[in-house]
C-alpha cells in the first residue's frame, strides 16, 4: 500500500574511476584480488533463496592462469531447473505484490552495494574469472552494472506515471503489471553488467526469473547474487542456477508457465531458442516475450577527409580492449587509399606497444581470451589468414596456451572485401582492413551494408560532414548503435542505449525503457461514475 507519489530522478553515470598508480581504488582492488586468490571458493546455486550445494564441483581457473584454482562451482542438472522454476513462481505472488518503492528500493541499494561496499569485488572476481583489466572491469561491473539498476528505476518509475486521458463520468487507468508466469534470462560471459541487467530488468517489473549465467562468468555473477540478497531481494525471485544450456532449454521451453525470455549472447543459440519456442506454442498460457540481443561484425569506416590518429586509435580500442571480446568489438575496417598507409603504420604501432599478460600486472592492456574453445576458434581464423594469398598479417599472429589463453592483438591486411574474416563474428582480437579506392566511397557504404548478416554496431571517420551525412543514411539499417568518430564500442545507460537488429537481436535497447516494456502486460482499467441504466438511446424516445 503506498500513500504517496515517490520520485526517481534521473540518475547520473556512476563516474569511473581511473586506477592510477598510488590511487586508494587502486590499493584497495590490489588487496582484494590477493585476498580472493588466497582461498579457494566453493559456490552454489542460489534457488528459492537457499545455497544449492550438488557435489559436483566444477574448478574455476583464470583464463590467464589456468594452472590457479580460484574455487569450485557446483554444477546443477534438470531436477534444479525444475525447482529454480517450482521457486520461482512459489515467490510470484509475494513479490509482484510488494509496493513499487520497496521493489525500487532493493535494486537501488545493491547498486550503491557495488559503488562502495563491493565495488573491489566485483571488479576482482570479474577481473579474475574473466581475464579483465582495471579498467575493463571497472566500466563494466562496476560503473554500467550501477547504471543499469539505477537508470532502470528511474526508467520503470517513469513508465507507472504514463497514463491514460479520461472523459468526463469516467476514470482511466494503466496498470503495467508483470508477465504471467516466469522469465528466463540467460547471460553471456563477456560482461558482467548483462549478467546483472538481464535478470534484474525483469524482476524490477515484478516478474520472478530463472537465471542461467554462462559457466565462465559464474565467479563474479554469484558475487551480484549475493549482493542482491544482501540488499533484501527476497528468496526465489531470482534463482542462479549453472546447467547445460540444452538441458535448460528443453525444460523451460517446455513449461506452460514459461512467460519469456531475457537473452544475450550468440546468434546461432538465439535461433535455436525462437524455433524451440515457435514448435512449442500451443503449451504456453501467453504469447512469451522473446527478447536476444546477439553477434556482431561491427565496422569502421573511414573518410578520405579522416584525421589518420584518430582512426588508428579507435581501431586500436575498438577492436583490442577486453581482447575483442565484445559484441560491439571493431572487426572490419575499411580505410580509403589516400589514409591507409599512415593509418596502418601508427596502428601497428600502437598494437606492437600494448602489454599483453595476467590482470594483476596492472600495465598489461591485452589478457587472455575466455577460455580453450574460444582460443582454438580464434588461432584458427589467424592460422588460415597465414595460409591464404588473400590476406596478409600486419602485426600479432601469435597465439600461446601454455600459461593461459593468450592470443596477439592481430591485425590482417586483406585484398578481398568478402574475404572470412570480413563477414563472420570471430570474438576475439583479431581486426581485418580492407583498403578501398578514396574516390568509392558511396560504392563502399553499399559494400559495409551488404557484408555480413549482422547489424550491431558501427562507425564512420570523417571531418567532411556531407560523407557523415551519406553514411549515416546509406547505412541507416546496417547498425543500432552507429558512431561519429569514435569507436563502436563503450556504450554508456542512459547515454547510448545498446543493441542491433538483424542477425544481432530483437533490438530491444538494454537499460532503456524499451526494454523494460517487454517485461510488462499492461492492463486497462476504466472506471464509470454513473453507468447507464437503460439501453435506449435518447433518440430512441421520440420519433
Ligand atoms: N548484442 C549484445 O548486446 C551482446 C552482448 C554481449 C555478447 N553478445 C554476443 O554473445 C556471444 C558471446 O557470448 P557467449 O560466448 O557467452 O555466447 P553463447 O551464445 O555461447 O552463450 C550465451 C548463453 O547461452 C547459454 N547457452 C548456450 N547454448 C544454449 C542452448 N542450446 N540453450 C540455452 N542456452 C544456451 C550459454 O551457456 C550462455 O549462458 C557473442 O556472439 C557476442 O556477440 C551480444
Ligand atoms: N555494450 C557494450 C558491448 C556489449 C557486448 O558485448 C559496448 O557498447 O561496448
Amino acid at each position: 500500500m503506498s500513500y504517496g507519489y515517490f520520485n526517481y530522478p534521473l540518475p547520473v553515470n556512476e563516474p569511473v574511476l581511473n586506477y592510477a598508480p598510488g590511487s586508494p581504488e587502486k590499493e584497495t582492488l590490489k588487496k582484494t584480488l590477493a585476498e580472493l586468490k588466497k582461498k579457494e571458493i566453493d559456490i552454489p546455486m542460489y534457488i528459492g533463496g537457499k545455497a544449492v550445494r550438488t557435489g559436483n564441483k566444477v574448478a574455476i581457473h583464470p583464463p590467464h592462469e589456468i594452472a590457479f584454482t580460484l574455487g569450485h562451482y557446483h554444477a546443477g542438472e534438470e531436477k534444479h531447473i525444475r525447482q529454480a522454476i517450482d521457486s520461482a513462481l512459489k515467490a510470484k505472488e509475494e513479490w509482484s505484490n510488494i509496493s513499487w518503492e520497496n521493489r525500487a528500493a532493493i535494486f537501488l541499494k545493491a547498486a550503491d552495494l557495488i559503488a562502495t561496499k563491493y565495488r573491489s569485488y566485483m571488479n576482482g572476481t570479474t577481473m579474475l574469472g574473466q581475464s579483465k583489466n582495471a579498467y575493463q572491469a571497472e566500466i563494466d561491473s562496476a560503473c554500467e552494472i550501477i547504471d543499469f539498476l539505477r537508470f532502470n528505476v528511474h526508467y520503470l518509475s517513469e513508465i507507472y506515471r504514463q497514463q491514460p486521458i479520461s472523459s468526463p463520468g469516467i476514470h482511466n487507468r494503466l496498470e503495467y503489471r508483470p508477465l504471467e508466469g516466469f522469465v528466463l534470462a540467460v547471460t553471456p560471459f563477456n560482461f558482467t553488467a548483462i549478467g546483472g541487467n538481464l535478470p534484474t530488468s525483469a524482476a524490477m517489473c515484478g516478474n520472478v526469473v530463472v537465471w542461467k549465467c554462462a559457466e565462465t562468468q559464474i565467479y563474479s555473477a554469484q558475487m551480484f547474487m549475493r549482493i542482491l540478497k544482501e540488499a533484501g531481494l527476497p528468496d526465489g525471485v531470482i534463482n542462479l542456477i549453472y546447467v547445460p544450456g540444452p538441458t535448460l532449454g528443453e525444460i523451460c521451453f517446455n513449461h506452460p508457465e514459461f512467460a519469456g525470455v531475457h537473452f544475450t549472447g550468440s546468434t546461432g543459440v538465439f535461433n535455436t531458442m525462437w524455433k524451440t519456442i515457435g514448435e512449442n506454442m500451443s503449451r504456453y498460457k501467453s504469447y512469451p516475450r522473446i527478447v536476444g540481443e546477439t553477434g556482431g561484425k561491427d565496422f569502421v569506416v573511414a573518410h578520405k577527409s579522416a584525421n589518420p590518429d584518430a582512426v588508428a586509435t579507435a581501431l586500436a580500442r575498438g577492436a583490442f580492449e577486453f581482447q575483442g571480446q565484445k559484441c560491439s568489438a571493431a572487426s572490419r575496417a575499411y580505410i580509403p587509399s589516400n589514409i591507409a598507409a599512415e593509418v596502418k603504420n601508427k596502428l601497428v604501432a600502437q598494437v606492437k606497444s600494448m602489454k599483453m599478460g595476467t590482470v594483476e600486472d596492472f600495465t598489461n592492456f591485452i589478457n587472455a581470451v575466455i577460455d580453450q574453445r574460444s582460443y582454438e576458434k580464434i588461432k584458427k581464423y589467424i592460422d588460415n589468414a597465414k595460409k591464404d594469398k588473400k590476406a596478409k598479417i600486419l602485426v600479432g599472429g601469435n597465439c600461446d596456451r601454455r600459461k593461459g589463453y593468450f592470443i596477439e592483438p592481430t591485425v590482417i591486411e586483406t585484398t578481398d572485401p568478402k574475404y572470412v574474416t570480413m563477414c563472420e563474428e570471430i570474438f576475439g582480437p583479431v581486426l581485418t582492413i580492407y583498403t578501398y579506392d578514396a574516390d568509392q566511397y558511396e560504392k563502399t557504404l553499399a559494400l559495409v551494408d551488404a557484408t555480413s548478416p549482422y547489424a550491431l554496431t558501427g562507425s564512420i571517420f570523417a571531418q567532411d560532414k556531407a560523407a557523415i551525412d551519406l553514411a549515416t543514411n546509406k547505412l541507416r539499417n546496417a547498425a543500432g548503435n552507429f558512431y561519429v568518430n569514435d569507436k563502436p564500442t563503450g556504450a554508456v545507460v542512459g547515454q547510448q542505449p545498446f543493441g542491433g537488429a538483424r542477425a544481432s537481436g530483437t533490438n530491444d535497447k538494454a537499460g532503456s525503457q524499451l526494454n523494460l516494456y517487454r517485461w510488462l502486460s499492461a492492463r486497462t482499467i476504466k472506471e464509470t461514475f454513473n453507468p447507464p441504466v437503460d439501453y435506449r438511446y435518447p433518440f430512441l424516445n421520440e420519433q
